[in-house]
């Protein structure tokens, strides 16, 4: 069976202009242009998007702390996923600016750059390779790793090797490596997935209601793991269900109509009548 022949394609030796086995991994060389020493990691001004007239992000303004753990709530069409959508380069604002750090435009960047800089994004579905092994599948997620490519070889460095080890820990997976993914439970397709993007060190994660559909048990473990990698990542996390926001957030931004309606703890939002009204009272 070819099916593992993706591994001579995809994985190739670092040869030494790379650090080859010398890096302990590749995130500092991706995101060589990111400047976050002014404690910004993103920061959204004046964006606005329409669709056919629609305002669906409306002047959004937004600021993140490098190693946040920020909660996006709000109703339906509230332009979460609009504001998703513009981070990563799916929808361009009609104006407005987005800056990755102190120096890197994203609205000058294309979607793969985006990510190559060290944005990574999770949807809500989980997108797993069923056929493959979890350990398989972290090593595939170096395939858009430019530099992984751009070398020729065919075994993993020992630096991408240590690197997989250490998401197996991460996402609680190390005694289910060799499982096939599409045997998992929900919850940990969607680990396993996080765990994809992990591989690539990136500096901030979008999560898309990154809980919907686990039991009690795996949203408890989610909630560690993103504190877990709060700090060392930046985590915005868009979701609905306010147990977990309870349980993760620091920080909660409220959008309503495409711009922000409020920010603060969850405490202080909750007792914002205007979020009450159209968010939580319902
Ligand atoms: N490609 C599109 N074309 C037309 N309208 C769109 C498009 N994408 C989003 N919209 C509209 O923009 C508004 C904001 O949508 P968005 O998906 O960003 O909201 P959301 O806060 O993510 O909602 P939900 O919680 O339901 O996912 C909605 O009214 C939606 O119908």
């Amino acid at each position: 069976m070819a099916e593992l022949d993706w591994r001579e394609i995809v994985f190739q030796q670092p040869g030494p202009e790379l650090g080859g086995d010398a890096q302990p991994g590749y995130g500092h060389m991706r995101k060589a242009g990111l400047d976050t020493s002014h404690g910004v990691v993103l920061y959204l001004d004046d964006i606005s998007v329409s669709f056919d007239g629609f305002r669906a992000l409306n002047k959004l303004s937004l600021t993140i702390d490098t190693g946040e753990l920020r909660c996006i709530i709000g109703p339906n069409g509230a332009g979460k996923t609009t504001m998703m959508d513009v981070i990563t380069g799916k929808t361009r604002p009609d104006a407005g600016g987005a800056f990755f750090g102190q120096t890197i435009d994203l609205l000058a960047l294309r979607e793969a750059e985006i990510v190559e800089a060290g944005i990574g994004r999770k949807f809500q579905k989980p997108t797993v390779f069923e056929q493959l092994s979890v350990q398989d599948n972290l090593e595939l997620a170096l395939k858009t790793d430019k530099r992984a490519r751009k070398t020729l070889g065919f075994r993993l460095s020992a630096a991408q090797r240590q690197r997989v080890e250490e998401v197996l820990v991460q996402i609680r997976l190390e005694d289910q490596a060799a499982r096939r993914a599409g045997d998992l439970s929900h919850g940990q397709k969607q680990w396993l997935e996080i765990g994809m993007l992990l591989m690539l060190d990136p500096k901030l994660l979008l999560l898309d209601e990154p809980v919907a559909g686990m039991t009690d048990f795996e949203t408890d473990r989610t909630a560690e793991l993103f504190a877990s990698l709060a700090g060392k990542h930046t985590l915005v996390v868009v979701e609905h269900d306010m147990e977990f926001v309870r349980k993760i957030a620091h920080k909660v931004t409220v959008l309503h109509e495409g711009s922000v309606l409020a920010e603060g703890s969850l405490e202080q939002v909750q007792a914002d009548e205007r979020v009450v009204e159209v968010y939580l009272g319902r």
